[in-house]
């Protein structure tokens, strides 16, 4: 189970769940019928972007029917955040993705979300301009638009995420929390048990108060 070696879950480290199980597989639902529609006549390659789309992507490919002309499933490696809250800016990649399998291919990319946006980015470039992708487009289950470091605009997105960090679902704090089956915030004093300093906190309201 998630307990840690005090006996203490990942679920009591919570302050806030911002969507449940079920406000997550709703969204699934909807998103996977709009992806169906839209790719009705194409062969889509959906890739999910990993880690933290381990979850989503496996609940949304569930979702995505009929597709008359098949679909195909593979992964890509991307990361940025190691231990922190903070993008480090340089993106790695690890694929053994073969190129001849992307070329000509409509590609969608599913995020568990899109934060700074140089993470897509980088893979999007990378399927387009080095393995010939005929098309990407995006399905992340979270945009946090507010935080953008490169213009990007996700074709398809679950829900819009507040300017705070966020873990459960596949997202993950120093590798931790993936495991939730919601999104939400910890608490403030998980950062310093970590021996990390938390993000800055949301705006500049200095009662703490929104
Ligand atoms: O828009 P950005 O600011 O680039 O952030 C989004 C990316 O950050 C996270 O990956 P991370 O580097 O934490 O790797 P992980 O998926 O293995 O957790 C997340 O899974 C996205 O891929
Ligand atoms: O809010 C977040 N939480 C976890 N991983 C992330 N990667 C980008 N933003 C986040
Ligand atoms: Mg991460």
């Amino acid at each position: 189970m998630e307990a840690s070696t005090s006996g203490r879950t990942y679920h009591d480290d919570m302050a806030r769940i911002l969507w449940s199980p079920d406000d997550i597989t709703a969204r699934c639902r909807v998103l996977g019928r709009q992806i169906a529609n839209d790719y009705k006549s194409k062969a889509p390659l959906v890739l999910g972007v990993l880690k933290g789309s381990f979850m989503f992507a496996s609940d949304l490919v569930r979702c995505i029917e009929p597709c008359p002309r098949g679909l195909t499933l593979d992964f890509i490696r991307a990361s940025s955040y190691g231990s922190g809250t903070e993008s480090s800016g340089d993106v790695k990649l690890k694929t053994d993705l073969k190129k001849e399998k992307v070329q000509g291919r409509h590609v969608l990319l599913v995020e568990d979300i899109v934060d700074t946006a140089l993470t897509i980015t980088t893979v999007s470039r990378y399927l387009l301009e080095e393995c010939g992708a005929a098309s990407v487009a995006t399905a992340t289950l979270l945009d946090k638009h507010e935080r953008r470091k490169l213009a990007y605009s996700p074709e398809y997105v679950g829900f819009v995420c507040p300017n705070e960090f966020v873990v459960g679902y596949g997202l993950d704090f120093d590798e931790e929390y993936r495991t939730l089956p919601y999104i939400g915030v910890l608490k403030p004093e998980c950062y310093a048990h970590l021996g990390i300093p938390g993000p800055e906190p949301v705006g500049s309201g200095e009662s703490g108060d929104e």
